[in-house]
């Protein structure tokens, strides 16, 4: 069998419209979504992802603000431009690019931005509610393979979904929507036995580990949704996701490709995010 690619690019655009249309009807009230990304240093990476997030601004209508900050920026400094922010009525959603420079403290950071603008749903309240299930900011990745994997037809109710990876930002709240939207969910990490077995059991495969091709066919059940979060920058340059995608696709029903895959897709949901920041600041 040969796996149908679920086309990130392509449902990414998909939601951007959404984003665009919304925008659009927010505008003829009277309010402009405003998104501040704030990057602190040179990491070439970042810069790529923090460029992408501002093309996205753009493309749906969204008003941008692109802070770039020195890498010897203290965390007092950092602090007070997220506070200046956090009291901007004009700006309705916060994202500090993570990973920040290692002498400052991330969750102080992330802690400092108000749960009503952090459109990453990083905060420990947006954390919260998501895990009970009340209105909240999804974390974008994890929102975006739900979508991916919805996007394929196959229904998750009483599947098994395996998530490999126990990150905050993507392994544990992928989990936690897979159960929201009642799969049988099973969470994998570095101290996991047997987990070839308990891949290769998996109706719906989530793979969030951060190695090159950890991900191979043999770990895959023949017909699984597969979805590979996974950015890796190759000695080549190039970027190669966790799953070995010429093995995995010859088992696999359907998979994402990296690039073009769970990455643009992140960036679509947090143009939704952003979108819904304004709105709400506006019902407020
Ligand atoms: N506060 C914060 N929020 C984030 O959401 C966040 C973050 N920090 N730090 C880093 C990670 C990583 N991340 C990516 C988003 C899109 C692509 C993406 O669009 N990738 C393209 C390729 C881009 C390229 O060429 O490198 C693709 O997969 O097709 C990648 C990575 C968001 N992150």
């Amino acid at each position: 069998m040969e796996a149908k690619l679920i086309e990130g690019k392509a449902l990414a655009a998909e939601v951007k419209r959404e984003a665009a249309q919304q925008t659009e009807a927010l505008k003829a009230k009277g309010i402009t979504p405003c998104l501040a990304v704030i990057l602190v240093g040179e990491d070439p990476a970042s810069q790529v992802y923090v460029r992408g997030k501002i093309n996205d601004c753009a493309q749906c209508g969204i008003e941008s603000r692109n802070i770039r900050l020195p890498e010897e920026t203290t965390q007092e400094e950092l602090l007070a431009r997220v506070d200046e922010l956090a009291g901007d009525p004009a700006v309705h959603g916060i994202l500090v690019q993570l990973p920040l420079p290692a002498h400052i403290d991330e969750k102080a950071i992330i802690d400092a931005i108000p749960p009503e603008k952090d459109v990453d749903g990083f905060s420990p309240v947006n954390v919260g509610r998501m895990q009970i299930g009340e209105p909240c900011y999804l974390p974008c990745t994890p929102a975006g393979c739900i979508r991916m994997i919805e996007s394929t037809g196959v229904p998750i109710p009483g599947k098994h979904a395996v998530v490999i990876g126990r990150s905050n930002i993507v392994g544990k709240p992928a989990a936690m929507l897979l159960l929201a939207k009642n799969a049988t969910v099973t969470i994998c990490h570095s101290k996991t036995q047997n987990l070839q077995a308990i891949c290769a059991s998996a109706d719906i495969l989530v793979a969030a580990v951060g190695r090159a091709g950890f991900v191979t066919g043999d770990m895959i059940k023949p017909g699984a949704v597969v979805i590979d979060v996974g950015i890796n920058r190759g000695a080549d340059g190039k970027l190669h996701g966790d799953v070995d995608f010429e093995t995995a696709a010859q088992k696999a029903a359907w998979i994402t490709p990296v690039p073009g895959g769970v990455g643009p897709m992140t960036r679509a949901m947090l143009m939704l995010n952003t979108v819904e920041a304004a709105r709400r600041a506006m019902e407020k």
